[in-house]
């Protein structure tokens, strides 16, 4: 291929970005995006409806922070770019490491550019790295497509136009056409996996399969193809079985094994609940499969629980220290809902049958169990424990229970379970305990 890349890109140019007009281009005024602005100032002869600017992302961890930004300001107003500088704080102590830190305040300052498009300027060699660094990490199918050219980034199109191009094709473009950058001294620095690869491996490779950089992009290609389907098939298995907040048992369990999977993953993620080892997801979807009806098995991730109750999975947050709390209902309506953020939940009130109105404008107290409640039925009294187990209350979901009891301290109800035969009255309000997610 011709070093002068420009005439590719313009005829590559992607069919989503027709109409599209703004471009900001990511400059940290290394070699890469140097050849990527020099291709879009130059494309703009060719587009004049192109409209160009940029943006540097001032880290401060370089003792040539400054001398970049004055590089990148000097190319800039010699090629009539508008620059943005954002200057970010990096902490140098952040938990995931410094270099993922920067990464994330840079995307936040790409995030808010005034244009359309953002444009960054990862080539072949970055990807053949990027899906390298996922393999030795175990990455999936989808980590193991690597970048894809064209992605959406709070609501504009981030644009990866170089992943086509090495390199090597990148350098010989810069010396066609004279360009001048910076270099950044952490590049070479082999404690970072990336440019141990880079400088330690990736050179050993070529040597002796100097087409790797194309075969790796193909695997990269044939994974993203995978991904997309495994999406689609994923989405509609979703959209089978979500119900509201809760995911329906039976629908899980009517998939094969492998789609239960991935539809237990995506769901768990959808509710926010991220990062879970895949192995835990299949050690729990195996003994919702062996299960009885009425056992339950359980998930718990860090504060929440993934539990079946009434028939769908839901997710619940582990509360620890619920303190009693009075309460007044207002009883106008049939139906009338009561949520008590405290408790993280909802008390819904329905008149068909429950506690006496004359008992409830009292008001009533919402406390924890405390152990050994007995509460009275028609057949005599028996025990909080025994009828939360017999309605199927999860055993995590118990502990967390509330009793309704009066100014007294007499046991009213246990809410959606069973109300006190002393105060039954066939006219009153029936209460429900909606745990929240
Ligand atoms: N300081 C910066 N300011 C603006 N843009 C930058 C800056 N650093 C990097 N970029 C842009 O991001 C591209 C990729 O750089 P680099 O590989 O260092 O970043 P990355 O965001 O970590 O990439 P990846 O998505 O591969 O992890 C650069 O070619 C450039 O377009």
């Amino acid at each position: 291929m011709q070093p002068d890349l420009l005439p590719d890109l313009l005829a590559s140019w992607p069919d989503n970005l027709s109409g599209l007009s703004a471009f900001e281009v990511g400059l940290s005024g290394g070699l890469d995006s140097m050849v990527l602005l020099s291709l879009l100032v130059r494309a703009r002869q060719y587009r004049p409806q192109l409209q160009i600017s940029a943006v540097h992302v001032h880290h401060g961890l370089s003792d040539h922070a400054e001398a970049w930004v004055q590089h990148c300001q000097s190319v800039c107003t010699n090629w009539d770019v508008p620059l943005r500088v954002a200057r970010v704080s990096v902490n140098r102590a952040a938990p995931q490491g410094v270099e993922a830190h920067a990464r994330l305040l840079r995307y936040q300052a790409y995030a808010q550019a005034s244009a359309q498009v953002m444009v960054l300027a990862q080539h072949q060699d970055d990807q053949a790295e990027t899906v390298l660094l996922q393999l030795l990490r175990g990455g999936g199918v989808k980590a193991l497509a690597g970048m894809p050219a064209c992605r959406s980034l709070a609501g504009l199109v981030l644009w990866r136009p170089l992943l086509a191009y090495s390199r090597q094709q990148l350098e010989q473009y810069a010396a066609l056409f004279q360009l001048r950058w910076v270099e950044d001294d952490s590049n070479i620095d082999t404690r970072y996996r990336r440019n141990m690869l880079r400088h330690c491996v990736m050179p050993l490779l070529a040597e002796h399969l100097p087409a790797y950089r194309q075969h790796i992009v193909r695997t990269a290609w044939h994974m993203s193809q995978a991904s997309a389907l495994i999406d689609e098939v994923v989405a509609a298995d979703l959209a089978q079985g979500r119900r509201g907040h809760g995911f329906d048992v039976a629908s899980l369990l009517a998939l094969s094994e492998v789609r239960q999977g991935f539809v237990l993953l995506a769901w768990l993620h959808e509710q926010g609940v991220g990062a879970v080892a895949p192995d835990r997801v299949q050690e729990f979807l195996r003994q919702l499969r062996c299960a009885a009806e009425q056992s339950q098995p359980s998930l718990v991730v860090r504060e929440v629980v993934v539990l079946r109750y009434r028939g769908n999975l839901h997710v619940f947050r582990l509360r620890e220290g619920l303190q009693s709390q009075f309460m007044q209902p207002a009883l106008m309506e049939q139906v009338h809902e009561q949520r008590v953020p405290s408790w993280g939940g909802c008390l819904r009130w329905e008149r068909r049958g429950g506690i006496s109105p004359d008992v409830l404008e009292r008001g009533f107290y919402l406390s924890p169990r405390r152990g050994g409640e007995l509460l009275l039925q028609p057949a005599g009294r028996r025990q909080v424990k025994k009828l939360l187990q017999e309605a199927g209350i999860p055993p995590l979901l118990r502990k967390q229970w509330p009793l309704l009891s009066d100014a007294d301290g007499k046991l009213l109800a246990l809410p959606g379970v069973a109300v006190s035969s002393e105060c039954y009255d066939p006219d009153g309000y029936w209460p429900e305990w909606l745990p929240e997610q």
